[in-house]
């Protein structure tokens, strides 16, 4: 079921199906309501939605309904948990509600009208600690600092930094990212950003850090894949002159220089098994102790995390810690790839081409029909920074006012010459032989053209025809430089 932004979501676990069909329909009269058999499939919910409060069941075959809800309270804290219980005599539980920090529990049968009640005063119990928490964190953190800032400058950085920096359009499966990323943003909660190279991951923690109440202080990224552990201790931890060979003078780490703001733990998955156990202790404990030094600091560092590999199957196989893991994802977020959100290419590479336009002082009109649609066929695997680097590249070549296709690399066009959207030019997608022979002729022709550049005498020699026999084919299948091809 689909959460509308507009009414707060609870989550039923139950693994009778019958009780949760019920309780959904009596919650979903006030509620959006989402439903899990297991514990499992609600720890699947909850790291892709923003629930508000839940309702789970005590009895559940492979984990009890408090066992359950006391690992809630360690990942997802702020939601507000309800034990559904079936027992007659509820003071039993009370220690073990009490432990698992449970706002209240229902027992069975339950009357509507009580069950609405408990969720409406989950729901503003939920309102009212994410109040508190924002003003909290604003005393703590935004009111001093503010006062030594100059205003116009902070809210300049928050603007390069918000989430309309991550351009996408309206239809871009980005847009359910940064929302959730938005709602994320204003909890003090760890957020772990899954996703491939160059897909944004750190564009969007800095949206992150820069729309929450730490904005006002510093936001640090530190790539943990790239550096060995000795090194990326001192990175993060700081180190005392002659704590080690090299080590001529004392360096503030970057979790102590984030004191305050955030700091964006990069490429996580890559972190040695000895490494993980000293960030884990650093989560539990929230010191920091410089390498050399005997003295421990305590600081009030938001980390966030992300990561191109897969840190769920990192768990089952052993190469990442499950505790670490759940210290680290609170919130999961994927990003897309940019062979996912095609409908973005052309208002991206448009953005890019923008700005690189304003750094390098050049002035050009934009891609040629041609080109984008060449954009538009290939997957990109490396993504958005891909995609600069192409649009960088074809600025630098440019002759004139307008980006053409034969500026693209010879395998972005070769990946538009395959794409039977493309290959099809002018003629018919299916028929006869005869046609689909023609077909495929068009798009080598095309194809040998473009990687050419357009220099029709190269392209004959290629494709062991002479100018005129090149020519004439060019005319009966109507391929010319820039051509807006027909779709089919
Ligand atoms: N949606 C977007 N709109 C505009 N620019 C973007 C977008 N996504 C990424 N970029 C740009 O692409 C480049 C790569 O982004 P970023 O470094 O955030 O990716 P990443 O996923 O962290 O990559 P890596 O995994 O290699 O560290 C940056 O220059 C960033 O500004």
């Amino acid at each position: 079921m689909t959460a509308l932004a507009s009414r707060p979501a609870l989550l039923v676990v139950d693994d009778e199906p019958r009780s949760v069909e019920v309780m959904a329909r009596v919650l979903g009269e006030e509620f959006d309501v989402f439903t899990a058999a297991s514990a499992a499939e609600a720890r699947a919910v909850l790291e892709q939605e923003w629930v508000q409060a839940i309702f789970c069941d005590q009895r559940m075959p492979e984990l009890s309904g408090v066992a359950f809800l006391t690992e809630v309270r360690e990942r997802w804290p702020e939601i507000v948990r309800i034990i559904v219980t079936g027992y007659t005599e509820p003071e039993d539980m009370i220690g073990a509600i009490n432990g698992a920090g449970i706002y209240q529990y229902v027992t069975k049968p339950w009357h509507p009208d009580q069950l609405l009640l408990v969720a409406r005063n989950a729901a503003q119990l939920f309102a009212l600690q994410r109040d508190h928490h924002r003003l909290s964190l604003e005393l703590k953190l935004v009111a001093p600092v503010a006062q030594a800032r100059v205003v116009s400058q902070r809210e300049k950085v928050v603007r390069n930094f918000s989430f309309d920096t991550l351009i996408r359009t309206p239809q871009s499966p980005l847009n359910e990212t940064c929302q959730r990323a938005a709602q994320a943003a204003v909890f003090d909660i760890p957020v772990l950003i899954q996703g491939e190279t160059g897909t944004g991951k750190e564009l969007l923690a800095r949206a992150i850090h820069y729309s929450s109440l730490r904005s006002d202080c510093a936001f640090h990224a530190v790539n943990c894949g790239a550096i060995p552990d000795e090194l990326l201790e001192s990175e993060l931890f700081g180190h005392k002159k002659g704590a080690f060979t090299g080590a001529h003078v004392t360096r503030v780490g970057l979790l102590d220089q984030a004191d305050g703001g955030t700091i964006l733990l990069d490429e996580i998955g890559d972190v040695s098994p000895a490494f993980q156990v000293k960030l884990l202790r650093f989560l539990q404990e929230g010191e920091i102790r410089p390498v050399g030094s005997n003295d421990a600091k305590r600081v009030n560092v938001r980390v966030l995390a992300a990561t191109h590999r897969d840190l769920v199957q990192a768990v089952s196989a052993g190469k990442f810690r499950e505790d670490l893991y759940y210290r680290l994802s609170a919130m999961v977020l994927a990003m897309p790839a940019l062979r996912e959100r095609k409908q973005d290419l052309r208002v991206l590479a448009a953005a890019i081409l923008d700005s690189l336009c304003n750094q390098h002082g050049k002035a050009v009109k934009g891609f040629t029909e041609e080109a984008l649609a060449c954009i538009e066929a290939y997957d990109w695997p490396g993504n958005v920074r891909e995609l600069q680097n192409e649009v960088l590249r074809m600025l630098v070549l440019a002759p004139g006012p307008e980006l053409g296709a034969d500026l693209l690399s010879p395998h972005v066009v070769r990946a538009a010459a395959a794409d039977p959207m493309l290959a099809a030019i002018t003629l018919p997608d299916s028929g006869p032989l005869k046609d689909r022979i023609e077909r495929m002729e068009a798009s080598i022709l095309h194809e040998t053209l473009v990687r050419c550049r357009w220099n029709k005498s190269r392209a004959a020699e290629e494709l062991g025809l002479s100018r005129v026999g090149l020519r004439a084919k060019l005319d009966r299948y109507g391929i010319a430089r820039d051509r807006t091809f027909a779709r089919h």
